[in-house]
């Protein structure tokens, strides 16, 4: 599974603020660059703390782009995947709609009606790890579903468990010019925290996106 993380952060390295809201921190451009890595790739995957917190839909937005994934006898939209480890996914969250396929990620712990609500709302469930949903494990069920390539697009505590999992292979990180502050308001990466061996990075290109900057890096 080839793995490409895409976040927006503020220059304090905020992804949203203290009451988790949404905050616009890609401008027109970076949105833009947000829709075609989707319609790169096979799946885009959130956590359920941003299904929460956001409702996001998670789909290609650019009609051109939709079309050239069917042009290539891809389906319109890439995949959607939850990381839902009880899964607490709302039946009427935006992305169980029928806009693309979605699967919830759960955990062995996930009650047994949850995961029947899941699936009766559309959604295929993949039951792995104990407690917390295992990435790494997930990846290789949605390999043998034809899933090569996943887009992870937060939040802070998915993102820390694919750094220590060794499962990311690229981070795209927009840095908006802005400052959000907050010492509880989520980051890119969030967790435990490493104390040693800290993931290392390559810096492969920067760019001038909006009036910010768009970092992108191959992860070692
Ligand atoms: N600026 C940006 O680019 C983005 C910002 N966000 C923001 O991030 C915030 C949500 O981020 P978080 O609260 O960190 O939630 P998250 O989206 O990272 O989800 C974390 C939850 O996922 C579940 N989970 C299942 N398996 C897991 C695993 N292996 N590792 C970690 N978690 C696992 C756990 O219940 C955990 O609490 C929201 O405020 C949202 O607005 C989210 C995505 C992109
Ligand atoms: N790339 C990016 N830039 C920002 O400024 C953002 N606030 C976000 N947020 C994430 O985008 C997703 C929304 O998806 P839909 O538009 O509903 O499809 C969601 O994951 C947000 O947290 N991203």
């Amino acid at each position: 599974m080839h793995v490409v993380v895409n976040a927006a952060a503020s220059v304090d390295g905020k992804l949203s603020n203290r009451r988790r809201e949404q905050v616009e921190i890609s401008g027109e451009e970076d949105f833009a660059r947000v829709d075609r890595v989707r319609a790169e790739n096979d799946a885009v995957l959130v956590g359920i703390g941003t299904v929460l917190a956001d409702d996001p839909h998670l789909t290609v937005d650019g009609q051109s782009l939709r079309a050239a994934r069917q042009a290539e006898g891809r389906p319109a939209n890439p995949v959607r995947v939850v990381a839902d480890s009880r899964g607490r996914t709302p039946t009427d969250a935006r992305i169980l709609d029928e806009a693309a396929e979605t699967y919830v990620l759960v955990s062995e712990a996930a009650p047994e009606n949850r995961i029947e609500a899941l699936e009766s709302a559309g959604a295929t469930v993949i039951v792995t790890g104990e407690e917390r949903v295992s990435l790494s494990e997930a990846f290789r069920s949605l390999e043998s579903c034809g899933v090569e390539s996943v887009m992870v697009e937060g939040g802070g505590e998915v993102i820390f468990s694919l750094f220590e999992e060794g499962a990311a292979d690229e981070l795209r990180v927009y840095v908006g010019s802005m400052v959000v502050g907050g010492r509880d308001a989520p980051t890119l990466a969030d967790g435990e925290g490493f104390v040693e061996g800290f993931p290392t990075l390559s810096l492969r290109e920067v760019e001038r996106l909006d009036d910010g900057v768009l970092l992108s890096y191959d992860v070692e």
